[in-house]
């Protein structure tokens, strides 16, 4: 089946990558077209503009950095809505608001087409080996005609039902792991603060209750200030901002979380924002050296 991948960022690169390596005809579009080339050397074929992947494609997969890129790779000039048309799947994977997600609905299958939006949980070492967590929602026919691509892409998929509920729950999950990054970061401060070997504190958290693959991958790097950017923070800021949004909107009091925003807010207006999420550390930490 040819696949459409709109967006080649640090995710895009590695899922499309990761199907094409598994057998997949992929056929690629990025905003920067010159990001195509080194998928083109692996075997995708390039569209000029979105319409052009869709026009090709039976499914297409979009996986951009907000909201608003979401909703200009489908709306703009030469976008996913010109050659939408029954028959065709529009599959969102960007983490966005339900709002924009039931906006790009609409618009699909009002022109015929079938629509899902399926966020992802993982970075990219698991998009590139195909152990992504997928969290789905909208056309179910269009979700189990897509099945052997999301089983390429994820090691579990969740059909969580009508539109919106997926990017709810990413945007619930976001919350709790952008909170738990600004949590750590206060221990690590504290620890080092207090005269304790933060690689101590690493461990022993890594064999008790509080163990997490996510500690387990960062902790190094952060004690040590190095912050690569597998995740990069302005897009955590992002899902904080759009799951206090939620909370507004249900009268949710998540007074933690808020606290978690202020902290990547400042981060990004200190320059940080494409760095890795973890470099929250650098202005959570209770002490300045
Ligand atoms: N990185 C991660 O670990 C994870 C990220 N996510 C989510 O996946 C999505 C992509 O993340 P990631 O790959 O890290 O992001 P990147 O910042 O690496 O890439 C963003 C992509 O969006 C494109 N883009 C940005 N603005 C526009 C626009 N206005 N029109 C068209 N394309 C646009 C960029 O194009 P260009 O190259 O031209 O700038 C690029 O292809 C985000 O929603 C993020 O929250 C989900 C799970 C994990
Ligand atoms: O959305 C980010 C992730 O790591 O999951």
């Amino acid at each position: 089946m040819e696949i459409g991948f709109l967006g080649l960022g640090i995710m895009g690169k590695a899922m499309s990558m990761n199907l094409i390596k598994k057998g997949f005809k992929v056929t690629v579009w990025n905003r920067t077209l010159s990001r195509c080339d080194e998928l083109v050397e692996m075997g995708a074929s390039v569209g000029e503009t979105p319409a052009a992947v869709v026009k090709k494609c039976k499914i297409t997969i979009a996986m951009v950095s907000d909201p608003a890129a979401a909703l200009s790779v489908v709306f703009d000039k030469d976008g996913v809505l010109e050659e939408i048309s029954s028959g065709k799947g529009y599959m969102e994977m960007s983490t966005i608001d339900p709002e924009t997600s039931c906006k790009i609905s609409e618009a699909i299958t009002s022109k015929g087409g079938s629509f899902v939006e399926a966020p992802v949980s993982g970075g990219y070492k698991h998009a590139e080996t195909g152990q992504l967590v997928i969290i789905a929602a909208g056309d179910k026919a269009l979700f189990d005609e897509a099945i052997l691509a999301l089983n390429v892409m994820g090691k579990k998929s969740f059909y969580l039902g009508q539109v919106g509920n997926a990017a709810r729950m990413k945007l619930v999950v976001n919350l709790i792991m952008g909170t738990m990054m600004t949590t750590f970061s206060e221990g690590i401060g504290l620890a080092e603060r207090s005269g304790l070997n933060p690689s101590d504190l690493l461990d022993i958290l890594d064999v008790g209750a509080m163990a997490t693959p996510l500690l387990k991958a960062k902790g190094p790097n952060m004690i040590k200030s190095n912050f690569p950017t597998a995740f990069p923070l302005k897009h955590q800021q992002k899902d904080m901002r759009l799951a206090l949004a939620l909370g507004d909107e249900n009268a949710v009091s998540t007074p933690v979380a808020a606290a978690a925003n202020e902290a990547y807010k400042k981060a990004r207006s200190m320059g940080l924002g494409n760095l890795d999420f973890s470099a929250v550390l650098e202005v959570v930490k209770p002490y300045k050296d």
